[in-house]
């Protein structure tokens, strides 16, 4: 996967190109990451790379001509033609199942916007989608951009060993995730369920993937409703919700 990405601020970047499981993936050569900075391309003395919202209001945007030449910049340096993508409240929400989408394809662009964002035409000649990591607002689309490539180089085969394997992540099937325990078995008076204990792996996937569902049903109901659960999961969902009663 090669991620160029244009932002004002690439060095916020080393949180995910030198550590961890991402940082891995760099220097494995299975990610890729290159950086293209609006201020290299704004050419007056200043360097200036902001200017104030044409109607007035609070705050300044990113300058047109600087972002334009550092998107076509970072372009010619992609291995193959890229998804540009925006990071803004304005875009589609970022799931799991658009994650899954963005981990197939060989380049990305990320757009990184500041201040109160960027020019509307700059959107309108240069980005093919919006995503947005949730309903807030951050000072910049760095963190964004960071969210998205650590979400996606999970995905990229070959990235995660099987002690961390992306198959289990329960966001993949659709629901939370399962209660998880390790040593030692009691803590302050508190006993990992024995059913983890008990070696019966058929018995354990069926516990794990009841709570799943149990949790789901109780913190986020809204993810059941558009998924077609088994015989064996409805059995389990509602196995779990009469323990809840009793
Ligand atoms: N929520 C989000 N998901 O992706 N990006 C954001 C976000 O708040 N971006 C900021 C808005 C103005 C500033 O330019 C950057």
């Amino acid at each position: 996967m090669w991620a160029g990405v244009v932002t004002l601020f690439p060095e916020m970047f080393s949180a995910l190109t030198e550590h961890g499981v991402s940082g891995r993936a760099v220097k494995r050569g299975q990610l890729e990451v290159a950086f293209s900075n609006p201020r290299d391309h704004a050419h007056d003395r200043h360097r200036t790379v902001d200017d104030r919202p044409f109607g007035g209001g609070p705050g300044m945007l990113m300058k047109v001509e600087p972002l334009l030449e550092a998107i076509q910049a970072i372009r010619q340096q992609a291995p193959s033609p890229p998804r540009v993508i925006y990071l803004s409240p304005q875009g589609r929400p970022l799931t799991q199942q658009r994650v899954t989408e963005l981990a197939a394809l060989d380049s990305l662009v990320l757009v990184c916007g500041r201040y109160e964002g960027i020019d509307e035409r700059i959107i309108e000649m240069c980005v093919d989608e919006e995503i947005s990591i949730g309903d807030y607002v951050l000072s910049g689309g760095e963190l964004g951009a960071m969210v998205l490539l650590d979400a996606v180089t999970r995905l990229i085969p070959g990235v995660l060993g099987h002690a961390d394997s992306a198959v289990e992540d329960s966001f993949t099937e659709g629901w939370l995730d399962c209660p998880h325990y390790t040593r030692p078995e009691e803590f302050a008076g508190r006993r990992v369920p024995e059913v983890l204990l008990s070696g019966n792996h058929a018995l354990i996937r069926r516990w794990r993937l009841k709570q799943s569902l149990g949790r789901t049903w109780q913190r986020r109901p809204e993810l059941l409703k558009d998924l077609a659960l088994s015989d064996e999961q409805q059995q389990l969902l509602a196995e779990f919700l009469r323990e809840q009663a009793t």
